[in-house]
């Protein structure tokens, strides 16, 4: 649980003492570089609906194209960075702004994110988008029906929900709040996996993200 001082502390930083340092190399300069600006690319959905497969995917395709990218899955995140935060709604919170934090300094640093995380809430979705500017967040709905996920079942953990062993798992027993206007949606009981991994890098492609 992150303590009370963790808050003030970034309270403080805003309020006074703390001066932000411009960098000598401008974004421009990195983007030249690089071929492509920043982005962060937010890819939201239930356990189990397709995230990490999708995500995935893209991160590989853009590779392969010679874009600099970098896919932060909130499960490694977890490992890491977020050890110490578990799934109460306050933990939530906290981890989906790490990440967003974590994935617009790798935008900044010139990068294409692929953020993949359940990130439940819209608020901390909306704040995550706040962070870059308009035009360098695109949020990926990965849409799928919780029966059709606790089908695929990817890691147990839906049976694990319903036997009561892993408490206020997200579609079973914790809320999750769809994005009302992503600019991407894709429904993986509908969509083949290679079929919406294209349409996604079709569609960075058209918002000149990347080369076409
Ligand atoms: N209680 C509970 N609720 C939801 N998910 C749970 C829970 N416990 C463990 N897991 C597994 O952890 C993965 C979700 O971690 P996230 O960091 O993406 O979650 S969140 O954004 O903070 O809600 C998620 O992985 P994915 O299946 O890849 O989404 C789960 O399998
Ligand atoms: N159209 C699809 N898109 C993505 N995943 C799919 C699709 N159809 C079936 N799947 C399967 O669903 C599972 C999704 O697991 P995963 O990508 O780990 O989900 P999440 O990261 O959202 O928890 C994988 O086993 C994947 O092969």
């Amino acid at each position: 649980m992150p303590s009370e001082s963790v808050e003030e502390g970034r309270e403080a930083a805003s309020a006074s003492h703390i001066v932000r340092h411009e960098s000598s190399v401008t974004k421009e300069e990195r983007a030249r570089r690089a071929g492509h600006g920043g982005g962060i690319a937010w890819f939201t959905g239930l356990p189990g609906s397709g995230k990490s497969t999708l995500a995935g995917a893209v991160e590989r395709s853009l590779f392969d194209r010679g874009v600099q990218v970098f896919l932060l899955d909130g499960d490694n995140v977890r490992h890491g960075l977020n050890g110490d935060l578990g799934f109460s709604r306050e933990d939530r919170r906290e981890n989906v702004r790490r990440i967003g934090e974590t994935a617009k300094l790798m935008a900044d640093a010139g990068l294409i994110v692929l953020v993949a995380c359940v990130s439940p809430y819209r608020e901390e979705r909306e704040k995550a988008r706040a962070l870059v500017a308009e035009g360098a967040f695109v949020e990926v709905y990965v849409n799928c029906a919780v029966a059709e996920c606790e089908r695929r079942d990817p890691k147990g953990h839906y049976r694990k929900a319903r036997e009561g062993v892993i408490p206020d798992f997200t579609g079973i027993s914790a809320p999750y709040e769809p994005p009302p206007a992503p600019e991407l949606a894709v429904d993986t009981e509908a969509e083949s996996a290679a079929d919406a991994t294209a349409r996604i890098v079709g569609y960075l492609a058209a918002c000149g993200w990347i080369a076409r």
